[in-house]
């Protein structure tokens, strides 16, 4: 059993939306006073593209923002299924255009070859991130952490920044952060929308398996805050 997490529900996608780009802008910008620059991981998927849209409009220092994603699957930038495409398309413009962002996908054939040269891109990238946004599969899934894959163990548990990723329930071989990076935050939030990931969140506060439902290697830890956004 899993308690204390944070939990913030909203009447609507909007009001999440609108808070939670709030939250990160602001976020941000008190890095960028403090430590002259901010960083923040983002996940691709569906959920989050009307957060990117408002978030590029904030007025921040963007220019001293590093951004990545949490995951990306191994495809060209403009494929249809990248993350960074996502990303290029709906977080990095308006004011936000002038953020330095790396990808984690590289010339590499594998991201198993390619996750070296991926660490070296992050190298630069303030430490710990100042925000996280992650997002959840029906799965129980968080990143590119899918239960029971051969890859989890090492995601889980390696100290490097990354690993790749071959899932047996999703399309492409991946590279993701891993557990150590995600937790080496000053704040995540989870991102949820719709009642199907409400019930997986409560699925996943009731037991500690974090075989089966990663995303509980996130909720269930006392290392860094996690700020849970929830809408129907
Ligand atoms: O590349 C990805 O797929 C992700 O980063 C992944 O972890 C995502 O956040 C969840 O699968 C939720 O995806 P949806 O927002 O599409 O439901």
């Amino acid at each position: 059993m899993i308690k204390d997490t944070v939990f913030k529900s909203f009447d609507n996608t909007s009001a999440l939306e609108a808070k939670l780009a709030d939250n990160i802008a602001r976020q941000l910008q008190d890095a960028v006073d403090s430590r002259g620059k901010a960083s923040l991981v983002v996940s691709g998927g569906s959920t989050p593209l009307k957060l990117f849209d408002l978030l590029s409009q904030k007025s921040i220092d963007w220019a001293q923002v590093y951004i990545t994603l949490a995951d990306e699957r191994w495809v060209g930038s403009h494929e249809k299924d990248s993350n960074e495409r996502l990303v290029r398309g709906h977080l990095l413009q308006n004011r936000a255009a002038s953020a330095k962002f790396s990808g984690l996908k590289n010339m590499f054939t594998t991201a198993e070859a390619g996750c070296d040269m991926t660490i070296s891109a992050l190298a630069h990238f303030p430490r710990p991130f100042d925000v996280v946004v992650l997002g959840m599969g029906t799965d129980g899934h968080t990143c590119s952490w899918f239960p029971c894959s051969e890859a989890l163990d090492n995601a889980l548990n390696t100290q490097a920044l990354c690993a790749a990723v071959t899932p047996t329930t999703a399309p492409h071989e991946r590279i993701t952060l891993s557990k150590t990076a995600i937790l080496n935050s000053r704040q995540i939030y989870l991102h949820l929308v719709g009642e199907a990931k409400l019930s997986v969140y409560h699925q996943a506060l009731a037991h500690d398996d974090v075989s089966k439902m990663p995303i509980r290697a996130v909720l269930g830890q006392r290392k860094t805050p996690v700020d849970v956004f929830y809408s129907a």
